[in-house]
């Protein structure tokens, strides 16, 4: 165990531990019942403020216990098992109508024994893949202080070969909520083609995210293959999105007066904490419903997975906007250019765009605070820049530096706070006042291309993430499950429980690599 001292159940490190710990703790929240919380010890050694006990309301770990791990392990079986339909009633599985062999038997059953294309209940997938030594190590992620080696596995997607629906008789639903997202219409129609493929006939999309349950004069309107064959060429979504409004008892009223036996619901982390309740509230009445979510947001803001979808297309639009701003900057005498980035609480979009252009020189998120003013303001770094380079390149997440700004305090119709806007403010009121104050020329282009980057049709790589998620989600539902997410993890598709990803918003961890390649890229110094 490197550099730390051990106590009973709990351990102590230096402050760059400290500083780990609080993305492991991060981690941890997010992702565990296992919290680390502060506390006191005279066994101190310097340089190590931090004391630290493996704590929860579920699970208490003491790393001196040697079967501490299999405690863990079990725990962690608990929370990632897929709630299902059978745990509320006792029901009897059916072949799958589910094969892609050719000669289709009506009852499917000859092609099920023939096929080894489905996914055993046992089947896992590794979440985690690197073995950290220390929690020294850059985005180290560790349990205990030794950062042992733990078995984190979560259960893989795909069909199955019993299933838990009688296609014939399925109403499938489908909503799209939150934000507009490159993709959803790519992901509608997998859920669609999939479906068909089942057997189902009756599939519907509910109109502008939840709003469509209960807002008078909103109809839902009958999906099938012909219908939704091109929806994919075009950006937003084709049955239209919304914010706010989710009344969860009226939304189950609805599903339960329409008769809904699956629903399927495309969205960020809210519309999965809005998913989840619904999928809780389906449970309490005891009806026969699976509830699949499927992840998108441009935000990349979910806990566990790798990736969103919307996101990649999100990133690839937002570097033309800074491509755009680097030329302007560029051609200009002392040119600025500064683009601001959406990402709501997190600032993955701007680092990986600034990463993908290689042409900013600061990129300013929020999770990483900066200092405008000073010696190692952000302005003294331009004022560099200008002087050495002729002309730079700032990227701003649109969350980044709020604490600089007054806030309104208004929210949105989902309940978001509003943020202020840093674009405009570092624009007008810091880089054209400070160069103009200091008797300096300085050009500034400010882009926002807000809309832009979400209102545009999926790329490849969010084309194909739609295509795996969407069927995966069917083939979720008709094995039961309901309050599960169909997702990426690690590389590999999977289902979590709801539960385990809307703990807390993902979030840039400042000593990753990625943004430790972030700064290398850009080249800028710590801005503190
Ligand atoms: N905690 C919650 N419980 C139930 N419903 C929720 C909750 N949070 C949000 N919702 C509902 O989920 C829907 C979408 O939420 P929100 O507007 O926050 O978007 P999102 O899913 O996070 O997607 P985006 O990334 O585009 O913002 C809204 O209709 C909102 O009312
Ligand atoms: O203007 P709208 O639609 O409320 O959405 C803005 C927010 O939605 C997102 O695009 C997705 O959450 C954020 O990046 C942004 O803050
Ligand atoms: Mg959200």
């Amino acid at each position: 165990m490197a550099a730390a001292l051990k106590t009973s159940g709990s351990f102590c490190g230096t402050q760059q531990q400290q500083r780990l710990q609080s993305t492991r703790d991060q981690f941890l929240l997010g992702s565990s019942h296992l919290n680390f919380k502060q506390c006191k010890s005279k066994k101190i050694r310097k340089p190590a403020p931090l004391c630290v006990r493996a704590t929860s309301s579920k699970l208490e770990l003491d790393f001196n216990d040697p079967s501490w791990k299999q405690k863990f392990q079990e725990d962690w079986e608990r929370r990632f098992s897929l709630p299902s339909i059978t745990d509320i009633y006792d029901l009897k599985p059916r072949t799958t109508t589910f094969s892609l062999k050719k000669n289709r038997t009506p009852t499917g059953d000859e092609n099920v024994d023939m096929w080894n294309g489905y996914v055993n209940n046992d089947d896992r997938a590794l979440l985690k893949v690197i073995k950290y030594s220390s929690p020294t190590s850059a985005g180290a992620e560790c349990i205990d202080p030794d950062c042992s080696w733990v078995e984190q596995w979560v259960h893989r997607a795909g069909p199955r070969k019993e299933i838990y629906y009688e296609p014939k008789e399925v109403k499938a639903a489908i909503v799209t909520c939150g934000g507009l997202c490159p993709g959803l219409n790519d992901a509608i129609r997998q859920i669609v083609f999939t479906l068909e493929t089942y057997g189902v006939k009756n599939i519907v999309g509910i109109p502008f995210g939840y709003r469509g349950f209960f807002e008078k004069g909103l109809k839902e309107m009958p999906l099938s293959r012909g219908l939704v064959e091109n929806i994919n060429l075009n950006g937003g979504s084709f049955l239209g999105v919304s914010r706010g409004g989710a009344k969860t008892s009226e939304i189950v009223d609805s599903i339960q007066a329409r008769r809904i036996d699956m629903l399927f619901v495309l969205g960020g982390n809210g519309t999965h904490a809005g998913a989840n309740a619904i999928h809780e509230e389906c449970r309490k009445r005891k009806l026969k419903v699976s509830v699949v979510a499927v992840p998108k947001t441009i935000d990349n803001d979910i806990l566990l997975m790798d990736k969103t979808f919307g996101f990649d297309t999100a990133v690839e639009e937002a570097q033309r906007a800074i491509n755009s701003a680097y030329i302007e900057a560029r051609s200009a005498y002392h040119g600025i250019g500064l683009v601001k980035l959406m990402g709501r609480s997190s600032g993955f979009i701007a680092m990986h765009a600034s990463l993908s252009s290689g042409q900013v020189d600061v990129c300013l998120i929020p999770e990483v605070p900066f200092t405008l003013d000073g010696e190692f303001g952000v302005l003294r770094h331009l004022e560099h820049l200008l002087k050495t380079k002729g002309f730079c390149v700032v990227c701003v997440a649109e969350a980044a530096g709020q604490e600089l700004l007054q806030k309104s305090g208004a929210t949105d119709a989902s309940g978001n706070v509003i943020l202020s806007d840093i674009g405009v403010h570092m624009q007008q009121k810091v880089i054209k006042m400070h160069f103009k104050d200091i008797g300096v020329p300085a050009d500034v282009k400010y882009i926002d291309p807000t809309y832009m980057v979400r209102a545009c049709r999926a790329n490849a790589s969010d084309a194909i993430l739609c295509t795996v998620l969407g069927q995966n989600a069917v083939h979720g539902a008709f094995a039961g499950f309901s309050g599960i997410t169909s997702c990426i993890c690690n590389t590999h598709y999977v289902y979590l429980p709801i539960t385990e990803v809307i703990k807390a918003p993902k979030r840039v961890n400042p000593n990753s690599r990625m943004w430790h390649r972030c700064l290398t890229s850009t080249g800028q110094p710590d801005f503190h």
